[in-house]
């Protein structure tokens, strides 16, 4: 009898696309490389400077989504104004042209994020290696694969040789068990995880989110919570593929077909951490025990739930602690004992690659059917991928969405970062859907305050931080 070591997840991903070790260092393959216009230009000018070529540009695939502007995409790049982005634009579809990689022009309707449309074209599989130049990158481990960003010399090096040279992360689970209450999805799980573990509480390490409540997850939530863990400072977030995996991905235009289709579940069912495998780490939380959270200062982790108040510094347990609250609340403009839902907004953002897809936009709709936009609130739902936007217009949602007040956009990231037109103003407040809080993020002197889609579209008609329960009391009463 032979006897095989006890395997995570993450040991089995990594053992497989081991290609050399190298003084503590691993080779690893590459099974999918993802490539957008802001972190690939430097690397394909390097490629050419040294005269090397794409080594596998099947395995690639690039998207136009951090620049592009949210209306007007059929124009292409020669429709961008600011003549920088036109360029990381421009350079994006000639070097996939050139290359041979697969790219959605803009305009395209499979195009959008990176991050939404890769999963969607049934690309981004179990079991796989992936990388992006991207930090949410994380996203894609929502599969049962190992995905994570890379830096732009790191890029060079995996176009030229499909290959990416790594250390290994120590392995850490998150058991969430019990049920998530009615108002309470994936997003809230994140914020709650952040909060509880830090911004940096999962640094080091590749974290298998596990248990009855996540197992419970669709596909599109899976992504929500993998997507977040890059901000508690986790390599990547994995969580193991199932039947809910290969159902979302069954018909998919990249997945395997008939025999081939058999063959890969058949291997993806081995793929899940044995029973008796060790982690390095382990977390455990009850699901009962989320909220739905909304973020009150300019980190991640600076969140608490819809019910509480913004909290005093003074109450923070170490001097650090109390001096970046201090710091956040004199940027939010936020003073302490307030609660939440006193906080009037200005915007609304519905969109990034955390809550773009269509059961957020499903989520959204629900709530404000029937009811309008506060009048003095802006607000903008920017749907992930053009194939999201199609799928939400054949079932109505936009024109639910429209008839109360937001406006409805064409895919890209928008005014997750702020790199195209759609930015708040200086001082202008907002409720967003996506995962960074920081400073100026949105635009220089926005105000972001994280919460999921369900609370983002509670708060556009309230015109204040809400969750959908206020929405209900306010119809009952
Ligand atoms: C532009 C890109 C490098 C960046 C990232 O890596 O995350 C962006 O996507 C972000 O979300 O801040
Ligand atoms: S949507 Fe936001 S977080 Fe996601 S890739 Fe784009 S800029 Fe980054």
């Amino acid at each position: 009898m032979t006897l095989r070591r006890a395997c995570t997840l993450y040991d089995k991903i990594w053992d497989a696309h081991t290609v050399a070790t190298d003084e503590g260092e691993t080779i690893l393959y590459v099974d999918l490389h993802l490539l957008h216009e802001v972190t690939s230009p430097q690397a394909f000018a390097g490629l050419a400077a040294a005269g090397r070529a794409v080594r596998r540009p099947e395995l690639a695939l690039a998207l136009s989504d951090h620049n592009v502007p949210t209306h007007g995409q059929y124009r292409g790049p020669q429709g961008v104004a600011d003549p920088a982005a036109r360029a990381q634009l421009e350079a994006l579809a000639e070097n996939s042209r050139r290359a041979g990689i697969e790219s959605f022009a803009m305009g395209d309707p499979r195009g959008g994020i990176v991050h939404v449309v890769a999963p969607e074209q049934g690309r981004s599989q179990p079991g796989m290696t992936i990388v992006c130049g991207d930090s949410h990158t994380s996203t894609h481990g929502a599969f049962g694969a190992l995905a994570f960003g890379i830096g732009t010399s790191e890029l060079e090096h995996v176009l030229a040789t499909q290959t990416i040279r790594q250390r290994k992360s120590r392995n850490m689970r998150i058991s969430v068990d019990g049920m998530l209450g009615p108002h309470a999805g994936a997003k809230d799980l994140a914020l709650h995880l952040i909060a509880a573990l830090g911004v940096d509480g999962a640094t080091g390490h590749v974290i298998e989110y596990a248990g009855s409540a996540v197992r419970a997850l669709s596909m599109e939530s899976r992504m929500t919570l993998c997507n977040l863990s890059i901000e508690m400072g986790a390599r990547a977030g994995l969580v193991a593929p199932d039947e809910t995996t290969f159902e979302y991905l069954r018909g998919r235009p990249a997945a395997p077909t008939s025999a081939a289709w058999a063959a890969a579940v058949s291997c993806w069912r081995g793929l899940p951490s044995d029973a008796e495998a060790a982690f390095d780490r382990e977390f455990r939380l009850d699901a009962h025990d989320v909220a739905p959270m909304v973020s009150w200062g300019t980190l991640p982790s600076q969140v608490i739930a819809v019910d509480g108040a913004v909290p005093d510094p003074a109450s923070m347990p170490t001097a650090e602690a109390r001096a970046a609250a201090a710091r956040a609340l004199d940027y939010m403009q936020l003073t302490p004992g307030t609660p939440l839902r006193d906080i009037a907004i200005d915007r609304v953002f519905i969109g990034s690659c955390t809550n773009s897809r269509i059961e957020d936009l499903r989520i959204a709709a629900r709530i404000v059917r029937g009811r309008r936009v506060a009048p003095h609130v802006r607000a903008l739902v920017v749907p992930g991928s053009g194939l999201v936007k199609r799928q939400a217009e054949a079932e109505g949602i936009d024109a639910v969405l429209r008839a109360a007040g937001f406006d409805w956009r064409e895919p890209g990231c928008s005014m997750c970062v702020g790199m195209n037109e759609d930015r708040l103003q200086p001082g202008e407040r907002c409720a967003a859907t996506s995962n960074r809080n920081f400073e100026n993020r949105q635009g220089r002197g926005g105000r972001t305050h994280l919460m999921s889609p369900a609370l983002a579209a509670a708060s556009a008609i309230v015109g204040r931080i809400a969750d959908p329960a206020a929405l209900d009391q306010a119809r009952a009463s």
